[in-house]
């Protein structure tokens, strides 16, 4: 696992890295011959039409010969056909092949992205990676569907009109030839410089962007805290620092247009003048000095586009780089490769041997340190502890969502790094204390535990959740819609529809981290409800705050500082007057001292 480099630019900017398309391109092969073909064939066809000019001005108006006039005429209408019909085909079969393996590449980067392990998350940011699934694979995509057949068919164009060229009259194409590079290549330099300026613009927009998601994700709090006015001078002043650089970029292109058409067209007059003198002493015919003409300005403009389309493709490149990044990627915890079974029928016993761990981001510092315990089939252990003692740690370690350093984790008996992810997380349940809604129906939230189930099992889970008196009344029942991250809901509506997910699931292990922030109290007996339903006849570990859980817990781990350092029921623990006494008295407030009171 690796950290994805930033958005910055790779070093040395180069179009090698979009050689990484082509196993996508080989997918499409017919395709990409039919757009090659057609991309050829508007080509040869332009190049051809000139040939056509000559012969009508030679032939055509010197013999005033209007048959020929009509038949070239005629001829030129068929060329430019051809020409319309294969560009026309060319633009279909390239677009849609850029938009196809930008489709592939997408699907397959989320794909990976979504399987990798929590240890790349801790050290990559998830809009990164967002970003890259949208706006790199954007830039491949025009990269892929227009610049590079505009810079293939201008290479075509280019190299056949000097061809041409040289063909139609030798002499004048000696001076173009000399004159080409002096005008084209000062003006690709400015042009670099441009562009430079244009990126310089485009990253205070993005910067301004990035700004105003994050104030329009939080507009409650901004105006909670009538942040309003800040917000809008903040992005006010970005949006301006954007129009600045884009209107410094906007004057140099100016300049460069203004320079470019000036050489361009004195250049043309030049060689016009040349070939004139050519035509008034007899050497040149007029058509033959046209046709040179129209040859010179297709091989100018061509090597004009490709100046401007290699940019892009080097920015392409790096996105093809970054992208292939995140497909390369390996997630630190994988199957194994011959995966053995969990035993049947699942019991749910659960045990922990001398587990040390260290999380990736942070190897100095031990979270867990050599922790053993075990939870019996269908016992309910609470585990309470200090905030930062690894309680939440081990909830990630039974999912698998890091492996130990060493010791190891079993499930039914199995050391759980033997058997295949995705049926040890078959038989684990979870209810976190921060619930997460998905934008969607109830049902398809619930459902979310078990994507297979019947309408009539999600409501005897919501039944079950306490959560079908709520549902009921909403307007569209289960298939209400929750808006993001169901902000429609109530953090109690919130929770039962989590713990009716984990009862649609109908894990034998249920993992349970009780919310701290206080529900009121008809919530608080409503979702205390729909837990006991939830853990009845299912081993459970619960993340405890409150004292109702642990007093019916069959058994209290205390974690401190990544060890198990106290266990017991309440009354016992609190008899020893330890760790958990102390706990106890601080988290469940005076009801402990009255009640429980250490014996003195
Ligand atoms: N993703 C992570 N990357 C690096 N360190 C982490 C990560 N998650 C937790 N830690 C660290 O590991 C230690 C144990 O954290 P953990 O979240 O397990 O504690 P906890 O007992 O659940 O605390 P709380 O009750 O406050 O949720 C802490 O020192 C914490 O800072």
């Amino acid at each position: 696992m690796s950290e994805i480099a930033a958005s910055e630019p790779p070093k040395r900017r180069s179009i090698k890295p979009l050689g990484r398309l082509a196993p996508y391109l080989m997918r499409y092969r017919g395709m990409v011959i039919a757009a090659l073909f057609f991309l050829a064939l508007a080509a040869v066809t332009t190049l051809i039409l000139p040939l056509a000019v000559r012969r009508m001005i030679d032939h055509g108006f010197a013999s005033s010969d209007s048959v020929f006039i009509n038949k070239y005429f005629a001829m030129m209408i068929v060329l430019a056909i051809i020409m319309a019909a294969a560009s026309a085909l060319r633009y279909y079969y390239v677009i849609t092949i850029g938009e196809r393996i930008v489709s592939d590449i997408r699907r397959e980067v989320f794909a990976n992205v979504s399987r990798l392990s929590p240890a790349f998350f801790d050290i990559n940011q998830s809009g990164e990676i967002v970003s890259r699934l949208t706006a790199d694979a954007t830039q491949i995509k025009s990269a892929v569907g227009a610049s590079a057949s505009v810079a293939l068919r201008n290479t075509i164009m280019c190299i056949g009109a000097i061809i041409m060229m040289v063909y139609t009259s030798p002499r004048l194409s000696v001076l173009v030839l000399v004159a080409i590079p002096i005008i084209v290549f000062p003006l690709i330099a400015f042009g670099r410089s441009v562009r430079r300026r244009s990126r310089l613009a485009q990253d205070k927009l993005a910067a301004a962007s990035a700004f105003a998601g994050e104030s329009i994700g939080a507009s409650r709090i901004v105006q909670a805290f009538n942040g309003e006015k800040a917000a809008d001078a903040r992005y006010g002043a970005a949006v301006e620092e954007a129009f600045e650089a884009a209107r410094v970029a906007t004057r140099s292109r100016a300049v460069l247009t203004g320079v470019a058409i000036t050489m361009v067209f004195s250049s043309i007059v030049g060689v016009l003048w040349y070939g004139a003198q050519g035509v008034l002493s007899g050497t040149l015919t007029p058509g033959t000095l046209g046709q040179f003409l129209i040859y010179s300005v297709v091989a100018g403009s061509s090597l004009g586009q490709l100046s401007e389309v290699w940019g892009e493709l080097m920015q392409a490149g790096g996105a093809a780089e970054r992208l292939s990044e995140l497909l390369a990627e390996v997630s630190a915890v994988r199957s194994p490769e011959k995966p053995k079974s969990l035993p049947m029928p699942a019991r749910g016993e659960v045990w922990f041997e001398n587990v040390q761990f260290s999380y990736p981001s942070r190897p100095n510092r031990s979270a867990l340190k050599g922790l053993s315990f075990a939870v019996e089939a269908g016992e309910t252990v609470a585990i309470v502890g200090p905030s930062g003692a690894g309680k939440s740690t081990i909830f990630s370690l039974i999912l698998r969502f890091y492996d130990p350093i060493s010791g190891k984790l079993c499930l039914d008996g199995m050391d759980i790094r033997e058997v295949a992810l995705e049926d040890l997380r078959a038989r684990m349940a979870i209810v976190p204390q921060e619930v997460t809604i998905f934008s969607g129906s109830i049902h398809d939230n619930i459902a979310f535990g078990n994507p297979s189930a019947s309408r009539d099992a999600v409501v005897n889970a919501a039944r079950a959740a306490q959560a079908a008196e709520f549902i009921d009344r909403l307007e569209a029942g289960y298939d209400t819609q929750v808006g993001e991250r169901g902000i429609t809901l109530s953090g109690g509506q919130r929770q039962r529809i989590a713990i009716a997910r984990a009862i649609l699931k109908d894990a034998p292990v249920l993992l349970l981290d009780e919310a701290t922030s206080a529900l009121d109290a008809e919530s608080e007996t409503l979702v205390q409800k729909a837990l006991d339903g939830l853990m009845q006849d299912r081993t459970t570990i619960v993340i405890a705050h409150r004292l109702a859980t642990v007093l019916k817990a069959d058994r209290i781990l205390v974690v401190d500082d990544g060890q198990v350092v106290e266990q017991g029921t309440h009354q016992s623990l609190i008899q020893q007057g330890g760790l958990y006494a102390k706990l106890a008295r601080l988290q469940f407030h005076s009801t402990i001292e009255d009640d429980f009171a250490p014996a003195k």
